[in-house]
């Protein structure tokens, strides 16, 4: 175990030691940082349960990056140090405990606020700040006027750039003050304007430059450009946030007030002359933090600069000078993370998914991972090619990235940290479903199953047809059909309508009155219109929108079916592809029969007027045979589509209004005249499941023999 853990901790360390060099040396990062970020984290977890394998030069042990040669190195008055990472509100949590308990054990125990519980609380206020994503400045006023701006470099030497310093028109050369201090420090972020990183891009472009990946490294590439008159183009900004007075520095004979907490400190920043950035908030506690946090995850997105979180800081500068700093860190403050879009993981295992069509997907089995707010641990790999491409190997450590709403997927391989000896993914050659070899497309990526009767061609094509925008099948989901189809009750959506109640009543969670219900709804979609039909089919690239529209131009199966390629393409918004598509698909046999027996099922494959009165009752029992009803109010499960439907399969007739030639009223809840009505005629009233039993008996009884 030791040995695998030495093994990554090395591996882990010279990727992130390239990709910081790559980072603050060269401003062209070969991460994101996001990616950064979490490997970082991994390293420093391991670092931690194996605290001999630390080495001086991990990169968890320095801050940035020593100063390039081309600028003069200066020494910091005050060391600039990094932000912790927290990643979610828990570890947020956690960074609040460890510093009270800090702040505990170094101030002998004692708790300012009366309670002296084993939590000490001293009576905390935070700021929050919006975490500007830009470069590190440190600027030094020597009474009063700047002298020096620096950047980070490693944190206790950085890159002089006064000169590219006072091209940034935030930055008061002079201090609004009267008597200054004979120094004062303040850091604060540089950064460009989402606009300005844009603009400088496409000048890039044109003179064949490469990219910068982001505006944090444009901006940072900008403040080392060795031509000041290049950096006063840019328009530079800058945000100050810490105001500092060096050690032996005095106040006596100056007007400056030195400020007792980070809010007051901003605010004389802003009197002093510097651009402090606005969204801010002084609050009392977590819960006060969490809702700044979450109110800028939108806003920040309508800012005119990126931000990438939010920073966290103690307000009393006093209990802040108690905590001090680790290492890296101060202990007071930290940067709560907002969700990434990309993060890093390892792969596990691979699997396959066929879909309805046959396609083949391969699917990769991920170590969990929060992303963009989920947790996710499994992401596509989309087809045979992209496995190809990503060089995908067992136990590689992978990018995945979800953006919005859109599927996680494999975005890339960080082949430097790839196990020893992994073997390659390569694509499945037989059906994961039905174990038939597969077939590769000649012309797509696609790896399919060819074999019509794969349970899962046959599942997805159920789904499918169920599914809203085509037959709209209420009560027909994933698990009815995975059971379905495994019982060989349905092999095709035409045996939907060969089902009776008997042969569902027992599969999971479904009774005698469901199972009723569930034929009802059945039988309802042979009123869904032809269109509905025809994108029902799932012939590929026929959308429900292209099915309308095909549907409207071809109005019978049999006319689109013997439509020639050419007419169909001719048609707006349909092109050669989906022409093809339609026209192969009805070269099939299996969907030639398909089509036939939906006809024989009595499905719409014509257009007709929408009050077409419905199909003639499927064969079988009649116990309605020539009685009608009327339905009136809400009834309890069914709608009344439903039991339309219901009562016409069993025979009998559905009409509108209640008269001397109606046998029964259907009443709900809430029914109203029709009832009344039906009550001074005499006409006999029943409920919904009063007539669910009506159509039971010969239905409900498995093994009984129908044909008597
Ligand atoms: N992509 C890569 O390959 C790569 C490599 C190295 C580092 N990085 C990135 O750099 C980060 C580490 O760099 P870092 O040490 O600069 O830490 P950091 O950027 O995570 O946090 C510290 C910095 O935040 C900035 N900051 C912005 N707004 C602030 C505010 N209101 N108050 C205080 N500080 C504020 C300051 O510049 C400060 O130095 C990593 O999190 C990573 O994302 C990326
Ligand atoms: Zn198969």
């Amino acid at each position: 175990m030791t040995e695998a853990a030495a093994d990554r901790i090395a591996e882990l360390s010279r990727l992130l030691q390239q990709a910081s060099y790559a980072y603050y040396g060269l401003d062209q990062p070969i991460l994101e940082d996001a990616v950064y970020d979490r490997l970082y984290r991994e390293l420093q977890t391991l670092e931690q349960q194996h605290p001999t394998l630390i080495s001086p030069h991990s990169p968890t042990q320095r801050v940035g990056e020593r100063p390039a040669q081309q600028f003069t190195a200066v020494q910091h008055h005050i060391p600039l140090y990094s932000l912790e990472n927290a990643f979610d509100l828990g570890e947020l949590q956690a960074w609040d405990q460890r510093w009270r308990r800090h702040w505990q054990s170094n101030t002998g125990n004692s708790s300012e606020s009366s309670s002296s519980g084993p939590s000490p609380r001293p009576p905390a206020g935070y700021v929050c700040e919006l975490k500007i994503d830009g470069s590190a400045l440190a600027l030094t006023y020597d009474h009063g006027v700047l002298v020096r701006g620096a950047t980070r470099g490693d944190g206790s030497q950085g890159e002089d750039i006064t000169q590219n310093v006072k091209t940034i028109r935030s930055i008061p050369l002079r201090l609004n003050l009267d008597h200054p201090p004979a120094r004062l420090e303040v850091r604060g972020e540089a950064f460009l304007p989402l606009e300005t990183f844009e603009t400088i891009n496409q000048e890039r472009d044109q003179r064949g430059e490469a990219r910068f990946a982001n505006p944090r490294n444009a901006a940072a590439g900008t403040l080392r450009q060795l031509d000041s008159r290049i950096v006063a183009q840019r328009r530079l900004d800058f945000f100050a946030y810490t105001l500092q007075v060096p050690e032996g520095v005095t106040l006596a004979d100056t007007d400056f007030q030195p400020p007792q907490t980070q809010t007051e400190s901003l605010k004389l920043l802003q009197h002093l002359g510097f651009r402090v950035n606005p969204n801010r908030q002084t609050v009392a506690d977590l819960a006060g933090v969490q809702q700044f946090f979450q109110q800028w995850d939108q806003a920040r997105h309508h800012l005119p600069y990126l931000t990438d979180g939010v920073v966290v800081k103690l307000d009393r500068q006093d209990l802040q000078a108690q905590l001090g700093f680790t290492q890296k860190f101060p202990r007071w403050a930290i940067a709560l993370k907002y969700a990434a879009e990309e993060v890093p993981t390892r792969l596990t295992a691979v699997t396959f998914q066929v879909g309805r069509t046959g396609a083949i997907t391969p699917v990769a089995e991920l170590e969990p991972v929060q992303l963009a707010g989920t947790t996710v641990a499994r992401a596509t790999l989309h087809n045979r090619d992209r496995i190809a491409e990503l060089d995908l190997h067992r136990g590689d450590t992978v990018i995945v990235r979800k953006a919005g709403e859109i599927i996680p997927e494999v975005v890339k391989v960080l082949t430097d940290l790839r196990p020893l000896g992994a073997q390659a993914v390569v694509m499945a050659s037989y059906c994961p479903e039905c174990e038939q070899p597969v077939v590769q497309s000649p012309t797509e990526a696609a790896t399919r199953c060819v074999n019509p009767t794969c349970p899962a061609v046959v599942r997805g094509a159920l789904l499918h047809w169920v599914s809203r925008d085509a037959l709209d099948i209420d009560g027909v989901g994933k698990k009815l059909v995975d059971q379905m189809v495994a019982k060989e009750l349905v092999q095709s959506v035409a045996d939907l309508y060969k089902l009776k109640p008997a042969q569902l009543e027992g599969l999971e969670r479904l009774g005698q009155k469901s199972a009723q219900k569930l034929v009802g709804a059945i039988a309802a979609s042979r009123q869904r219109p032809w269109g509905r039909v025809l994108y029902g089919l799932g012939i590929r690239h026929v959308g429900s929108v292209n099915a309308q529209v095909l549907a409207q131009q071809f109005p019978s199966v049999t006319a689109l079916a013997e439509a020639d390629p050419g007419a169909i393409a001719a048609i707006h918004g349909i092109g050669p592809e989906i022409a093809q598509a339609v026209a192969d698909w009805f070269q099939v046999p299996d969907h030639q029969k398909l089509i036939q027996r939906l006809q024989e099922a009595d499905l719409q494959l014509v257009a007709l007027a929408p009050d077409r009165p419905i199909a003639a009752p499927a064969p079988g029992p009649s116990p309605l045979q020539g009685q009608t009803f009327v339905i009136t109010g809400t009834l309890p499960s069914l709608s009344r589509e439903q039991a339309k439907a219901l009562i016409q399969q069993a025979g009998g007739k559905v009409t509108g209004s209640v008269s001397s030639k109606t046998d029964y009223l259907l009443a709900g809840e809430a029914a109203g005249s029709k009832l009344t009505k039906a009550q001074s005629l005499g006409v006999a009233v029943i409920s919904e499941s009063e007539l669910l039993q009506r159509l039971a008996p010969p239905l409900a009884t498995p093994g009984l023999d129908r044909s008597l």
